[in-house]
């Protein structure tokens, strides 16, 4: 009998909406919990142990048989987020899901290394800056991109609110600088259930946009979460 895995939703195909692979098909398998507390986290409903009745623990066949499902049985992308999907025991997913002729991506923060990080196809890392409130250990963090680096696609992402998000990011590029950086505009979260302030996203987005030309910064790549510009805070979009 295979681990079981706390879900939170498996969705799509949609588009990945944010990053390296923006705009490109994809299922999601959302995993409940996380290590950390974000405090402008766009799905507390994937952290907090209070919505934990909402989740479902699922074997890695149940998981899988949804994605199938999902998929019309077709192999394609799925990406793995949550919470904090390095919490789970998805290794078993990602071979099952490979021998079937799946492709995986993995969303973390970074602040969990796990050896089976290598068998992904993408990860992005996702470290947060001083708005979020949490503090990043630059040692997990090392080891998450020591482990992917050398075989694997992999990018950070860096949600951006200010200034000092901003600087973050620069520190970001400076300590990794083999690794692509995607800086995303923050979206301002009042309560994930209000509709999207989609004119702050823009505002946000356009202001990042004219500090890095003014700065020069040309490995930079800015930009905004799609999925919010096209369906808001919506759920399972
Ligand atoms: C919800 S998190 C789940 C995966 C993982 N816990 C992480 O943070 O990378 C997925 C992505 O959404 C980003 N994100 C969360 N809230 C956001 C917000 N209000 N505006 C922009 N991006 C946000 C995170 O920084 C992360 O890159
Ligand atoms: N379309 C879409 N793209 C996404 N990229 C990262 C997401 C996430 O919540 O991890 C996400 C999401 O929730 N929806
Ligand atoms: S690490 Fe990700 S899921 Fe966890 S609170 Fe922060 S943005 Fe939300
Ligand atoms: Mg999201």
């Amino acid at each position: 009998m295979s681990k079981k895995l706390n879900i939170c939703e498996i969705f799509g195909p949609t588009i990945q909406g944010e990053g390296a692979m923006m705009g490109r098909p994809t299922l999601f398998v959302r995993t409940g919990g996380c290590d950390y507390r974000c405090s402008w986290c766009d799905t507390m409903y994937a952290v907090d142990p209070k919505h934990s009745d909402q989740w479902q623990r699922m074997t890695t066949e149940e998981v899988m048989a949804e994605i199938e499902r999902l998929s019309d049985q077709t192999p394609m992308h799925v990406t793995l987020s949550g919470g904090n999907p390095a919490m789970q025991p998805l290794e078993d997913l990602i071979d099952l899901g490979h021998s079937k002729g799946y492709q995986f991506a993995l969303e973390t923060q970074g602040s969990l290394a796990r050896d089976w990080f290598k068998k992904l196809d993408q990860l992005t890392l996702s470290p947060k800056g001083p708005s979020a409130g949490v503090k990043t250990d630059w040692d997990v963090l090392d080891a998450c991109v020591d482990l992917v680096e050398p075989y694997k696609q992999a990018s950070m992402k860096v949600v951006i609110f200010d200034d000092a998000d901003y600087a973050f990011a620069q520190k970001v590029q400076n300590r990794y600088p083999q690794l692509p950086l995607y800086l995303q505009a923050g979206n301002h979260m009042v309560d994930s259930n209000a509709p999207a302030d989609i004119p702050g996203v823009l505002d946000r987005l356009r202001w990042l946009a004219e500090k890095v030309a003014s700065d020069r910064w040309q490995s930079a790549c800015v930009l905004p979460q799609l999925h919010v510009l096209a369906w808001g805070n919506m759920r399972g979009a």
